[in-house]
């Protein structure tokens, strides 16, 4: 089994305040690690240092340590989404789509059939800003129909999905792994996974560690 992410002694600050220190964990192929923690604990901030967006006071991370290949263009081979939905809301659902495909250097996509897929077929020509905050999620969301990243980094992906979207979601997840993928999220909603190498981290401040 492939280790997707090693980070060692991962330590970081916030205005003079430790959220982490000496954390380690890695992460293989089929695994789910969900991080855990109360609000400001530093969950979103670790997964923004994961990928580079926050500076670490002390630690090491090393995406794809045993294939030279995938470590040298590591992000090319992440799939990191932050906590907001990233979408335009001056464009329609189905723009937004296009666009995130477009970015995620992906030509092929059957925008209408993604859409069906996360349930916005009939919004599909209204501007993103008219839609609920659950309806943007799913549009942000399509991007894990399409990536082929190995690895998803995802900050609260459930954030304003209904029973249907999060059920979605889970089968996604589970496709994801079965498939040799893992996930790293954040969620103030308990999962109870099965099937898949389940990891908890709980951020609770300067003496936590992983594992
Ligand atoms: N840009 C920033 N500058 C200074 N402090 C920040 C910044 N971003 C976050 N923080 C602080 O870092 C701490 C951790 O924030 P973070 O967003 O990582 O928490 P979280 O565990 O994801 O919280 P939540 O569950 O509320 O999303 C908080 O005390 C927050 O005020």
């Amino acid at each position: 089994m492939s280790t997707l992410l090693s980070v060692s002694q991962l330590a970081s600050q916030r205005a003079g305040r430790t959220l982490f220190a000496d954390l380690r964990f890695a992460v293989k192929s089929g695994d789910l690690l969900h991080i855990e923690g109360v609000n400001g604990a530093g969950k979103s901030t670790l997964l923004r240092a994961l990928v580079g967006l926050v500076e670490l006071q002390e630690g090491t991370v090393e995406f794809f340590p045993e294939q030279n290949e995938l470590a040298e263009n590591w992000r090319a081979h992440v799939l990191f989404m932050g906590h907001k939905a990233a979408v335009k809301t001056e464009l329609t659902a189905i723009e937004n789509v296009e666009l995130l495909a477009e970015l995620g250097g992906v030509s092929n996509v059957d925008t209408w059939d993604l859409l069906e897929t996360v349930g916005l077929i009939g919004l599909e020509d209204l501007p993103a800003g008219q839609l609920s905050a659950g309806q943007q999620r799913r549009i942000a969301l399509t991007r894990l129909w399409f990536s082929e990243a190995p690895l998803w980094i995802l900050d609260e992906p459930f954030t304003a999905l209904d029973t249907f979207g999060i059920e979605l979601l889970h089968t996604k997840f589970a496709q994801h792994i079965a498939g040799g993928g893992a996930i790293i999220l954040t969620s103030h909603q308990p999962l109870s996974w099965q099937g898949a190498q389940f990891k908890r981290i709980r951020i609770t401040g300067a003496d936590d560690a992983g594992f």
